[in-house]
């Protein structure tokens, strides 16, 4: 159990400086031995050779502590673990001074002048918990300042330390001219109670920023980045980790906790603009390059192994030749653009259209699978948009049926337009899903399913349309061998053949998916046992409609 003692503002008889005894987080054990080293302290501010009881005397008719009693004790007390406890503890500090000591105090006077130089004592306990702040040095002067207070950590509990502040001493050692390592050293050799002096910082700006939510759209490591004021304080994400920035007052490092929120105190993590001057140092894309390499290679080998199949064989056809020719809609490059997208919570209202539901997954992970069975379950909810083609209508076909039926030349005005959220080719054909395939199904009041290729998401991600993104994980290899006995695989040269030894080829073009788009998924659903999957898959969707979600804050701005 912890106490606080509030701030105790002393007023040495010499005018200045002033002294603020600010004592927090004291063992409940030693309240008495804290009370009697800061009566020393005062002590020693007012002068060794005077007698004991004169002194006594004189402390207690001191405007000093007259202030102690203006402290606003339940704001002060807000940061600490027990209220009562701050109350105790000066209502004991009361008792001593009224009962034993004559006189009774005269009120309080009202014009205590708050414009002065202050010197503030600092006590607090050094427990296993890290103190929460970092330091730094001025160059010029030589003096210690108080960097950064860590949200949510010691130093921001007690209230008492801010961003700003002179340090003058610990536990008695002048700090003045020190290197950081040194007043790391003193601190780290510290134990028990730790005693600072600082000058607070007059200007100091206010912690309490409304905290921002933020998506991380790229990989960060503390421990690899050497211009990190502080490694260990600071917190390490990865892509589409959701952030509740607490601190963006730094231009260059923010505070952020991972959320779900499980750590209490905040960590160092880089602002927006350090993370994109990094990006041009290329400091972090190298690795995401190689990423982007490993994949490409993964789904080639599939493509050259002929792995894909059936009404998905046409995207295959083509994805080579768009990942050459178009660049820019590649999540990559926005990505590098933003490394953290801002994210607010949204509820759909249930006027408004059904959110777009994407399936993306590995080749043969059973994507396909899931969205046909999720449709025959409910056909009257669920639906795709009808694709395009311009292959011959067949005996018994209807065009906006099976595919909406059109000439070569329309579909090319079409792809020209920007009218496909993806198109292809196959057996000399062109194939491709609309946009205004996808608005009819919503404007229908119906859950519009599609799956599509992982670099076609970015084009998709539209106020308009706030897709729900789900990817459709692999299991493992030995999990794919059991339960993907009966299955079939069609490719471009086998009609029908059967998983054969695919599955760690499946897994791993899985995990390389996953890596590098994982900041655009917004569930992860892992096609182990169909039936399962299929059950989790209808309600990840009913909690992505009817739910609140987090989504880009721009989708939710009115114009
Ligand atoms: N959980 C599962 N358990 C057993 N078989 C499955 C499961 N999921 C899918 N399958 C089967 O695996 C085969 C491939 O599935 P599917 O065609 O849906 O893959 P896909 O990811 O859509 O790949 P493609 O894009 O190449 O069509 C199909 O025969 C399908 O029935």
């Amino acid at each position: 159990m912890f106490w606080k003692v509030t701030d105790i503002e002393i007023k040495s008889p010499l005018n200045s400086p002033t002294v603020f005894v600010s004592t927090c987080f004291l063992a409940f054990s030693g309240v008495t031995d804290i009370l009697s080293g800061v009566v020393d302290d005062v002590g020693q501010a007012v002068g060794r050779n005077i007698d004991g009881a004169q002194l006594l005397y004189e402390l207690l008719s001191a405007p000093w502590l007259r202030s102690l009693l203006k402290v606003p004790i339940q704001q002060s007390c807000t940061h600490v673990d027990s209220l009562c406890s701050c109350q105790a503890l000066l209502s004991t500090h009361d008792s001593v001074a009224q009962s034993d000591y004559e006189p009774v105090l005269p009120p309080l006077p009202d014009d205590l002048p708050d414009d002065e130089e202050a010197m503030r004592i600092v006590c607090l306990v050094k427990n296993n918990q890290p103190l929460g702040a970092t330091i730094r040095r001025n160059e010029e002067t030589g003096e210690i300042y108080i960097a950064r207070v860590i949200h949510g950590g010691l130093a921001d509990r007690s209230g008492l330390l801010h961003s700003g502040d002179l340090l003058v001493e610990v536990n008695g050692n002048p700090v003045g001219g020190l290197e950081p390592e040194e007043v790391i050293q003193i601190l780290t050799n510290s134990h028990g109670t730790i005693l600072f002096k600082v000058i607070p910082n007059p200007g100091q700006a206010s912690s309490n920023q409304n905290p921002v939510y933020m998506k991380a759209m790229v990989d960060y490591c503390p421990l690899q980045d050497a211009s990190i004021p502080c490694p260990d304080a600071g917190m390490a994400f990865s892509r589409g980790d959701l952030l509740e920035v607490v601190d963006q007052s730094d231009a260059h490092w923010w505070q952020a906790r991972k959320l779900p929120c499980a750590a209490s105190c905040a960590g160092l993590i880089p602002s927006a603009s350090m993370l994109k001057s990094k990006q041009k140092e290329q400091w972090w894309r190298q690795p995401l390059q190689r990423f982007a390499h490993d994949l490409i290679n993964s789904i080639s080998w599939f493509l050259s192994a002929g792995f894909r199949r059936s009404f998905r064989l046409w995207r295959r056809t083509s994805y080579r030749k768009r990942r050459q020719s178009c660049t820019t809609c590649s999540p990559n490059s926005n990505a590098l653009n933003t490394p953290y997208e801002e994210v607010a919570l949204y509820q759909r209202p249930p006027q408004e259209n059904h959110r777009l539901i994407i399936l993306v997954g590995a080749p043969g992970v059973g994507v396909n699978e899931l969205r046909k069975r999720l449709i025959k379950l409910n056909p009257s909810t669920f639906q795709s948009p009808v694709p395009h083609t311009t292959r011959p209508i067949r005996p018994g076909e209807q065009s906006g049926t099976e595919y909406h039926f059109v000439t070569k030349e329309l579909f090319e005005y079409m792809v020209c337009n920007h009218r496909f959220v993806e198109y292809g080719e196959s057996k000399g054909q062109l194939y491709g899903t609309s946009t205004d395939a996808i608005d009819e199904v919503l404007r229908r009041g119906r859950m519009c399913i599609i799956d599509i290729e992982p670099h076609g998401i970015q084009f998709l991600r539209t106020k308009k349309l706030k897709p729900f993104v789900i990817f459709v994980k692999a299991p493992s290899p030995e999990r794919l061998r059991q339960t993907r006995r009966d299955a079939r695989i069609i490719t471009n040269f086998t009609i029908n053949r059967a998983f054969t030894d695919d599955f760690v080829e499946l897994e791993e073009a899985s995990q390389l998916m996953e890596a590098k788009y994982r900041q655009f998924f917004d569930s992860v659903l892992v096609n182990d046992d169909l039936q399962d999957a299929c059950i989790q898959l209808c309600s990840i969707i009913q909690q992505a409609q009817n739910e609140p979600q987090w989504i880009p804050v721009s989708w939710g701005r009115t114009e």
